[in-house]
């Protein structure tokens, strides 16, 4: 490796991923292509490491004056865990124990002291006990009573990173640019001032194609859109047909359109912060911190129905939604670009502690589309989560509702066709679901990991409300009749994906939530050394994203009531598995990051992806 910083078999110090914390590991290799360093840790857990991640040994010492002061005997006793100082006994141990006893250490208060300290010897005993069930493949992982104990780290851990951040004396990479962590007692810290890292330095592997791909996706995507629009409305949507007859300029744009798509966001806004439902808690954050979040999202798709309703029954002609859904698009996307703009911008200017990992490259336009700020807020607004949740997505059922309409309308029906029936029943179930089960989505990678930026601005505002719907669209104007037996078999189709979607999504995020849930208990797991355990039974047993595959077969329910003489229906079915598939891989990368090892042993166990047996 003539050309790199560090060379194999250099003992650094590395970044444990995802906290502050360094640990002295060794260097195995580095990959030109990924430009990151395969290190390994005293306990034997292989990561890769970003060069910013790796530090000179030389930059750190351990402050032993100010751990002697401590008050706390608990804190005392586990002094010499410390990772940095790892002895015999300590090597033999697992990340996880490394990781859990460096929390012992940076606890403030003696009763925090006493419970850490409980917490982590009850789990490194358990650590202990998974150690020859590893050697049994038939008994491979701990039952969940034993990783119990593990839990209790997480009971204890709910502001993990805010006590590692004591061990940093300077501010994370990706904790951004500007200001420098207060040097705290009891911390390893840099002896040297080493110049800061600039303030563009990327600390995630770029997604998406890259600086090249944002410039694609930023144009594709909207262009996209555009196609499927003017495809929809011809008499034979093929892509035999492209480019599509273009319409003149002037009827993209509708100043009345804008009007309604601006009253529909503020309605939903105003319904966002009613003082009504529940305050619910988000996943901590990397600072410790806890968001809340007003979870009332089936309030709001209940109101906005009876208001929908009413103006229809005041001879409000919903069918506009059809005749304009052009200018409807056009509207929304002008907005979801200021939008974006103003992300952009507050990003810029936004605390370290608020930044997601990725969305820093340095380039305008990589960061403009990847998102930066991780829960922009004004005041207690959050703009992602209500993006996510409200207008488009209740908007997206609004529209199918017009779409019946229309049909009736056009093909002069006195009732919407069996197929447009069932299109918009799935739908408004899938939609309906997702609100009433709101809570999850705090427990999503949208939420927890990606910044909030065009690419999810787009996609919650223009993307889902205006190509989700293609399907009751198309069936405007492309009547498919279905038989009897076939209504039934994409029922039973639709209810069995839904069966897997829910009951996997409401296993991880009720373990996620409360990891000591007696209606778990039966779940195996297997703790990983950030404190949190992964489901390796149940659900997540089958495959590694259940949820995927449940939503896989309630996209192949929608599309089948279109028929087979178009491929434009099943357009949401491939988009889906073009993006579960590459949610599915990046998932896959960040869960290696943090979990390391762990992860991997989740993977061997867990062979398949998606699709049992298949992918
Ligand atoms: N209709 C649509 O357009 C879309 C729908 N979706 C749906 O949204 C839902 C959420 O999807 P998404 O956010 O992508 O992914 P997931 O809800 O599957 O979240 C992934 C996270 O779950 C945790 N996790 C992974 N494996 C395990 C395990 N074995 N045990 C415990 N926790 C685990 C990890 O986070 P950690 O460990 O940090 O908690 C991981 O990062 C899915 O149902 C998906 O189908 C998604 C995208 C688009
Ligand atoms: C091509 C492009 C611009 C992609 C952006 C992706 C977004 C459209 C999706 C990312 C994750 C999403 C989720 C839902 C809608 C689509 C987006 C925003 C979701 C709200 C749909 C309803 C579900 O019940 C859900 C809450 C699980 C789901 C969460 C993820």
């Amino acid at each position: 490796m003539p050309s790199v910083k560090y060379q194999k078999g250099d003992m650094v110090m590395g970044r444990w991923p995802g906290s502050s914390l360094y640990y002295e590991v060794k260097v195995l290799s580095f990959d030109t292509k990924s430009q990151l360093y395969t290190v390994i840790y005293k306990d034997g857990t292989e990561l890769e490491l970003k060069e910013q991640d790796i530090k000179n040994p030389a930059g750190f010492q351990t402050r032993t004056r100010s751990r002697s002061r401590s008050r706390s005997p608990g804190r005392r006793r586990s002094r010499s865990r410390s990772p940095a100082r790892t002895t015999r006994r300590s090597s033999s141990r697992t990340a996880a124990a490394v990781a859990a006893a460096a929390i012992t250490e940076s606890a403030p208060t003696t009763r925090r002291d006493a419970r850490l300290k409980e917490a982590i010897e009850v789990r490194l005993s358990s650590l202990d006990q998974t150690k020859p069930a590893e050697n049994n493949s038939n008994n491979k992982h701990e039952k969940k009573e034993e990783n119990n104990t593990a839990n209790k780290v997480d009971e204890v851990e709910a502001e993990p990173e805010k006590n590692q951040s004591r061990y940093n004396l300077r501010r994370r990479k990706d904790d951004g640019d500007a200001k420098e962590a207060e040097a705290k007692p009891e911390q390893l810290e840099e002896k040297e001032a080493k110049p800061a890292a600039p303030p563009s330095a990327a600390t995630t592997p770029l997604d998406f194609g890259g600086k090249i791909g944002a410039y694609f996706w930023l144009l594709f995507l909207p262009a996209w859109v555009l196609f499927v629009i003017l495809q929809v409305n011809l008499e034979d949507p093929s892509l035999a047909n492209f480019p599509p007859p273009v319409p003149p300029l002037e009827t993209f744009w509708d100043g009345q359109a804008l009007g309604f798509v601006i009253l529909w966001i503020l309605f939903q806004a105003l319904l966002y912060i009613l003082p009504v439902g529940k305050l619910s808690e988000g996943m901590p954050l990397r600072s410790g911190q806890r968001l809340k979040y007003r979870t009332n999202g089936f309030f709001a798709i209940v109101l906005s129905s009876v208001a929908v309703a009413a103006a229809a029954y005041q001879g409000v002609d919903l069918t506009y939604i059809h005749s304009h859904f052009l200018q409807l698009a056009v509207a929304t996307f002008l907005i979801s670009v200021l939008l974006s703009v103003y992300l952009y911008v507050r990003s810029r200017y936004a605390a370290p502690e608020h930044l997601a990992l990725g969305g820093n490259s340095g380039n305008v336009v990589y960061d403009f589309f990847k998102g930066h700020e991780l829960n922009p807020r004004i005041k207690n607004f959050d703009l992602k989560f209500f993006c996510e949740m409200r207008p488009g997505l209740i908007g997206w059922c609004l529209i199918n509702f017009a779409m019946a309409l229309a049909e009736m309308k056009q093909q002069g029906l006195d009732a919407p066709s069996h197929s447009m029936i069932l299109v918009n029943i799935f739908q408004l179930l899938y939609v309906v679901d997702g609100l009433w089960n709101e809570e999850a989505i705090l427990t999503t990678m949208d939420l927890m990991h990606d910044g909030f930026g065009f690419m999810l601005a787009f996609g919650d505002l223009v993307w889902v409300p205006f190509t989700y719907t293609l399907q009751a669209y198309y069936l405007v104007s492309h009547p498919n009749p279905l038989s009897l037996p076939a209504v039934a078999a994409i029922i039973t189709l639709k209810l069995g994906g839904f069966y897997i979607f829910r009951k996997s999504n409401s296993e991880k995020n009720a373990f996620r939530r409360n990891p000591a849930d007696p209606k778990l208990s039966h779940l195996k797991t297997i703790p990983t050394a950030t404190g949190k355990s992964l489901l390796v039974s149940g659900w997540w047993g089958v495959v590694r994203h259940p949820n995927y595959l449940g939503d896989l077969i309630m996209a192949l329910a929608w599309s089948l009531p279109c028929g087979f003489s178009h491929l434009l229906p099943w357009y949401y079915m491939i988009y889906f598995i073009i993006l579960l598939v590459h949610r599915d891989s990046r998932d896959m990368s960040e869960c290696r990051r943090k979990y390391g090892s762990a992860w991997d042993e989740y993977c061997r166990t867990v062979r398949y992806r998606i699709i049992p047996r298949v992918y």
